[in-house]
């Protein structure tokens, strides 16, 4: 029997690159904000839900969603964050969960799931890894990667479960406070554990 990993961390502890990496070692990563974007693409029904409920104010001149605008709305608001939720994550969970139950019948899969927590979809995995920084670490790549103010930076992670939580509620976890070498290393151990089926 092949096994569900639900992948998680924080926003830039370092996810896509570990999943990049795991897929250039031949497994399979689904990963939910590629499908959170299919899920808001103009013309889908989550597009048309999303300007029902937050306005064409948050659509860019071609009419495509305006992601860091509906971004700066959400990150800073619970209730709006909620609304988001409840229009993109059902869908998101439909179309993971088909393509899951598709690649899990070849080969262990992961899901790179940001919520995994958040949402109890570690109920649904057979194992969780966290990547973990600490928030420092976390403020510092976030802040690089994504060109936002410190203010900006800090309500993104704090609108997560803190990365110290998420260290304690999975079942292993990778440690991305050094280089990109140190997380592959403990990436190359794992998959060995679990091609060997030590796991
Ligand atoms: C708010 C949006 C438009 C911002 O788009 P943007 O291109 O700037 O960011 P991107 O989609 O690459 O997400 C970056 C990271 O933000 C974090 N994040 C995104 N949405 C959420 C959310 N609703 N709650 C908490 N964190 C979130 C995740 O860590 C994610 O990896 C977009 O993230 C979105 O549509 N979010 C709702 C869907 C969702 O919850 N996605 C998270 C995975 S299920
Ligand atoms: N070990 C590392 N050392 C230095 N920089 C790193 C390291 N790991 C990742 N980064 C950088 O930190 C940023 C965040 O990494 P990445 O995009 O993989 O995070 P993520 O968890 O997928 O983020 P998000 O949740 O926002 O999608 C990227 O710019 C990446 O290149």
């Amino acid at each position: 029997m092949y096994k569900v990993i639900g992948l998680t961390g924080g926003i830039a502890s370092g996810k896509s690159t570990a999943s990049a990496y795991i897929e250039e070692q031949g497994f399979k990563v689904l990963d939910a904000d590629v499908y959170a974007r299919k899920v808001t693409e103009k013309g889908s029904p989550g597009y048309q839900r999303i300007i029902e409920a937050f306005g064409t104010g948050i659509l860019d001149e071609d009419g495509n969603i305006d992601r860091p605008a509906l971004g700066r709305i959400i990150f800073n608001d619970p209730d709006e964050r909620q609304k988001l939720n409840d229009i993109s994550h059902p869908e998101i969970r439909r179309m993971m969960n088909a393509d899951r139950d598709e690649y899990v019948k070849e080969n262990h899969v992961f899901l790179d799931i940001p919520l995994l927590f958040e949402n109890g979809l570690d109920e649904q995995c057979d194992m969780t890894v966290t990547v973990y920084v600490t928030e420092e670490n976390q403020m510092e790549r976030l802040m690089a990667r994504n060109g936002l103010t410190k203010e900006d930076a800090a309500a993104r992670i704090k609108s997560q479960m803190p990365l110290s939580e998420k260290k304690k509620l999975s079942d292993r976890v990778f440690d991305n406070n050094g280089d990109k070498a140190e997380l592959f290393r403990q990436i190359d151990e794992f998959l060995k554990e679990l091609q060997n089926d030590e796991m």
